[in-house]
């Protein structure tokens, strides 16, 4: 492959994308570009868009307006679900299955490689847990199972909402060294923060998102 050329093609680019409910704007039009091997912070306060914006670009939502390229190409919803890993407020676990079963159900579902389970398990501090249910976890323990879950779905976009909620001072770090080694591998990752918790420590570029409507 010629790499300056992979290099010119942004991993995920947007044009115009913006989002309406009832024809009211929440965000948009905007338009940004990121690379492999680049992190974006979207900074915005309470009701933002933010958490709008990321389920636009996972595929959960749909556009108003604009345009998103993966990897150079144009991208309808289903191929942004496909291209993308997403980790939204909610975790999203099978409440009966075990750790570790819903981490085989997710790789059922998304294909995708990455570490064997045991070993995603316990680079999540969650060695030992594999047999417990996902709803007898704490929301950190959760949070964790969920970045568990980012490393088997092998999807380059990284979509991240909130990383950092409900995690403690050592899951703080395990997000920043994940982040890290997603983006030393030719990723790339996008992750909200209204600033009231961590950042990672490597180079990021910003994107704010107004104020939401109604406020000063
Ligand atoms: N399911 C929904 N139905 C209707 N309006 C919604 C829904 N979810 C969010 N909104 C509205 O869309 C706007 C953007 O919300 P969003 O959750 O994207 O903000 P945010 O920046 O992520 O906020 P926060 O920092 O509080 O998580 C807000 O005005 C909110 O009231």
């Amino acid at each position: 492959m010629d790499h300056s050329a992979a290099a010119a093609v942004p991993l995920l680019q947007a044009r115009g994308l913006a989002f309406a409910r009832n024809d009211e704007p929440v965000f948009g039009p905007l338009d940004f570009r990121l690379g492999a091997g680049e992190a974006l912070l979207v900074q915005g306060g309470n009701g933002a868009g933010k958490t709008t914006l990321l389920r636009v670009l996972a595929g959960l939502l749909p556009a108003a307006a604009g345009e998103v390229r993966l990897q150079g190409r144009p991208v309808d919803r289903e191929h942004l679900a496909r291209g993308s890993a997403y980790l939204g407020h909610q975790p999203g676990h099978k409440a009966e299955l075990g750790a570790a079963e819903n981490l085989a159900y997710s790789r059922a579902l998304h294909g995708g490689g990455g570490p064997d389970i045991a070993e995603a398990l316990a680079e999540v501090g969650l060695a030992g847990y594999e047999d417990v249910p996902a709803r007898r976890m704490s929301a950190g323990q959760n949070k964790r199972l969920a970045l568990a879950r980012l490393r088997l779905q092998s999807a380059p976009l990284w979509l991240l909402d909130e990383p950092y909620a409900n995690l403690d001072l050592d899951g703080i770090a395990l997000v920043n060294r994940l982040v890290q080694a997603h983006l030393g591998e030719g990723g790339a990752v996008l992750l909200t923060t209204h600033g009231a918790y961590a950042a990672p420590p490597v180079p990021v570029r910003t994107l704010h998102l107004g104020p939401a409507r109604g406020e000063p």
